[in-house]
């Protein structure tokens, strides 16, 4: 199974209309490829706040119309990163959206971890409530978006609602680098799954990104990884190896569920 990681540089000179045409030209390129992965808020930049509200668009928007025909004309699956979703009677969520080789939408995530503590994301959209998971005839996706990554009980309740491929657009800080490529390989180690982290570059806010998305297999190997600009990253993954992983190493069934509180003496 071949996926391309979209590594996109997000950059506020560049409007978002000309980034979707542009992107959209990336996909089509990436015909051939099984899945194509899109990054994090790349119309506005995730720390871009302020534009939040301002570039907020219905799940059936421009960014939908744009990338469900990228998706149709490629024939792939595009997981299309996400958007700053308005829902006409809600907040805005942080949306992620998957396509279908024929460009049916296959699935919306609305990232349930916000990030910013008391301000930027955290107080400026809604969490989502939903786990998702995506049947591809190779593989189970599961997503999540970026700052998800440091929260593991998301991702063991996608691998026990049966993902073997944790999907996992981001807008990650250099700053933070080594986080990210440490919570990359600690969720594909402990979940036994392949894991694709696709973040952006440029830098966008005033916040340098730390493009390095990257591509891991169940046993923690890294299998590709970007570096700091615009790139493609393409990889071939075995779609057993998750299964095979279980299989050889069972440490998932030696789990413990429901253990008793701490009992503190007087
Ligand atoms: N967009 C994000 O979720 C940023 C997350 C981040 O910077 C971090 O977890 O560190």
């Amino acid at each position: 199974m071949r996926a391309s990681l979209i590594q996109a540089a997000v950059d506020e000179r560049e409007p978002a209309d000309s980034r979707r045409r542009r992107l959209a030209a990336l996909v089509r390129e990436q015909s051939g490829a099984d899945l194509v992965v899109l990054p994090e808020l790349w119309t506005t930049g995730a720390f871009a706040y302020e534009e939040f509200g301002r570039a907020a668009e219905p799940l059936e928007g421009p960014t939908y119309e744009v990338m469900a025909k990228a998706a149709s004309d490629a024939g792939v699956w595009l997981h299309a990163g996400s958007i700053p979703e308005r829902d006409p009677e809600g907040p805005l969520y942080n949306t992620s959206l998957v396509f279908s080789p024929s460009g049916e939408l296959a699935a919306a995530y609305r990232k349930i971890h916000r990030f910013g503590f008391d301000k930027g994301e955290a107080v400026l959209m809604g969490a989502g409530r939903d786990l998702v998971t995506v049947r591809l005839p190779e593989t189970t996706l599961g997503l999540a978006t970026c700052y998800d990554l440091r929260f593991p009980e998301l991702f063991r309740a996608l691998a026990d609602a049966g993902a073997e491929t944790l999907v996992i657009p981001a807008g990650w800080p250099e700053r933070r680098r080594a986080h990210w490529t440490l919570l990359a390989q600690a969720r594909a180690v402990e979940n036994q799954a392949f894991v694709l982290a696709c973040g952006t570059a440029g830098t966008h806010a005033g916040v340098p990104q730390a493009g390095h998305s990257i591509v891991v297999d169940p046993w923690g190997e890294v299998l590709a990884e970007a570096g700091p600009g615009e790139e493609v990253l393409t990889v071939d993954i075995d779609p057993v190896k998750p299964a095979a992983t279980r299989e050889q190493f069972p440490a998932l069934k030696d789990r413990v569920l429901g253990l008793e509180p701490p009992r503190h003496r007087a």
